[in-house]
């Protein structure tokens, strides 16, 4: 069979790129003689940086741009950190590999204090996330949350300058980026419940293409898939975009998956929690029954307070 080619269509940032070339070595350590391709475009989301994400249409900023070229099949796949993948997709194209989960935690980094409790009254915290934003605020009211966009190597810029006394950022994307020694503390899961999908890769194609799907069958984890679609199937029945902060978080134990899932006000004042257990395959039955608990407990008037309806 002659050589065949696989491209990878990915943002420039550091960190889509490692894990774009992460892809690529896996599939060629899979298929001998496969040659992959990387194809780096900028999307809008990398341009419109100075704007809070919820403001400027949120997450599928990133990815538009890498699904028309899939879509004119002048690329095959693209590489999404799990959590920035929107819940829809274009037609023609789905999500077809959810790789091995790593480090799901948040990481608290700072050049001056070893972790939240030690930090004094007033501190400046960077972070753009909502969920963290909320789950910090719930635990320390004082602390004055500042905005934080940019890469990751952008926010430990802006925090070694001296605008923030502490930055939260994934433990994945500092380790993937080989800064692991920057992490000044994990967090743990119950500190800071993790967004959907924080800590995976995934990748998706062409639903129709069997060529691709067949080469990317072997980066398949059917334990982490269990847990991110769990997660996300929360988050989809929450009809959570950015602009609530939601948290949800799922492991596996033997054959049963136990999921916990938040939904905060923004300003932290609230925060409705919950869990529940069951059967690993009905991942996605657990994730609507654990989202329609959240919201029979109030979580749904949090929602449409932010939606205004
Ligand atoms: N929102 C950006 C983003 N998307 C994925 C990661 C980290 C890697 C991951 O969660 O898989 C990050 C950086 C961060 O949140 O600090």
């Amino acid at each position: 069979m002659a050589n065949q080619q696989l491209r990878i269509a990915t943002r420039k940032s550091p960190l889509a790129m490692w894990q774009a070339y992460f892809v690529k070595a896996e599939l060629e350590a899979a298929h001998p003689g496969l040659e992959v391709i990387l194809l780096p475009m900028s999307t809008k989301g990398d341009i419109i940086l100075d704007t809070p994400l919820a403001k400027v249409g949120g997450k599928g900023l990133f990815v538009k741009e890498l699904e028309v070229c899939m879509l004119e099949n002048t690329a095959d796949i693209a590489v999404h950190s799990m959590k920035d993948v929107p819940v829809d997709f274009p037609e023609g194209l789905g999500l077809e590999i959810i790789c091995e989960r790593e480090d799901p935690r948040d990481a608290f980094v700072s050049n001056t204090y070893k972790n939240i409790d030690e930090l004094p009254e007033g501190s400046v915290v960077g972070t753009s996330s909502l969920r963290r934003q909320c789950q910090l605020r719930a635990r320390r009211p004082d602390l004055v949350i500042k905005d934080l966009r940019g890469n990751v190597g952008t926010r430990l810029g802006k925090l070694d300058n001296g605008d923030y006394d502490a930055i939260i950022l994934a433990a994945a994307g500092l380790k993937r980026l080989e800064l692991e020694e920057r992490i000044t503390s994990f967090m743990s899961t119950e500190d800071s419940l993790p967004a959907n999908g924080q800590g995976a890769v995934g990748i998706e194609c062409r639903v129709d293409d069997e060529r691709v799907k067949a080469l990317l069958a072997p980066l398949e984890h059917k334990e982490t898939r269990y847990r991110v679609l769990a997660e996300r199937a929360m988050n989809t029945r929450l009809e959570g975009g950015c602009q609530v902060p939601i948290g949800a978080y799922a492991e596996i134990d033997g054959d049963t998956l136990h999921l916990r899932g938040l939904v905060g006000s923004t300003c932290g004042t609230e925060i409705i929690e919950g869990e529940i257990s069951g059967p690993k395959a009905d991942y996605e039955a657990l994730g609507i029954q654990l989202a329609d608990e959240l919201l029979g407990r109030g979580a749904k008037r949090i929602l449409d307070e932010v939606y205004g309806q």
